[in-house]
């Protein structure tokens, strides 16, 4: 079923280091989604672990360390964004894990480039700019650990809401 939905995007430390948190957020917004909210955040040890509850679980205790150290090292910029199949087009317009096998066009395959073998060599970090909901209960999940229902807009009018 179609529908409008929300979903949580974090502009991770590399996006914010290189000066790219304009230039991502245009890409959600040319392709019609809507910011409902936004906030800076510094990682705490314990709000990695709620945010990445299952990482360890799926990939071991080392890259989940080095993807919480990453977080942690600067702050995010979280995102709610709102809009038609708002999570697997915002997946769609991310790309995949590793930017290297990232098509031309995404954001990962257009503004970074590295892939699993070079993060594996770096301590297990990749350098892949955001972090997207993966589906719609994760999203749920997200947007609950990141924000307050009274900190997003709840657009009033049909007008306001349409998505194109
Ligand atoms: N093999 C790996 N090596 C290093 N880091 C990894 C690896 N697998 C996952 N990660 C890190 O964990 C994050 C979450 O992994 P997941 O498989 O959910 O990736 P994703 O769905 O592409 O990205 P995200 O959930 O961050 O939007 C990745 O974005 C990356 O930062």
């Amino acid at each position: 079923m179609s529908a409008v939905e929300r979903t949580l995007v974090l502009l991770k430390p590399d996006a914010l280091a290189r000066g790219l948190v304009g230039r991502i957020v245009q890409r959600f917004e040319e392709a019609g989604l809507k910011v409902i909210g936004v906030k800076m955040k510094l990682m705490d040890a314990d709000f990695a672990r709620r945010h990445y509850f299952d990482l360890e679980e799926r990939f071991g205790a080392s890259v989940y360390n080095a993807t919480a150290t990453f977080m942690q090292q600067a702050p995010v910029i979280a995102l709610v964004l709102e809009g038609a199949e708002a999570v697997a087009n915002v997946r769609r317009l991310a790309g995949k894990t590793f930017p290297n096998e990232s098509a031309p066009g995404t954001i990962r395959g257009d503004f970074a480039h590295t892939s699993k073998a070079y993060s594996e060599a770096n301590h297990q970090v990749v350098a892949n700019l955001i972090h997207a909901s993966g589906n719609t209960e994760e999203a749920k999940y997200e947007v609950e650990l990141w924000f307050d229902s009274s900190e997003l807009f709840e657009y009033k009018t049909l007008a306001e809401r349409f998505v194109f």
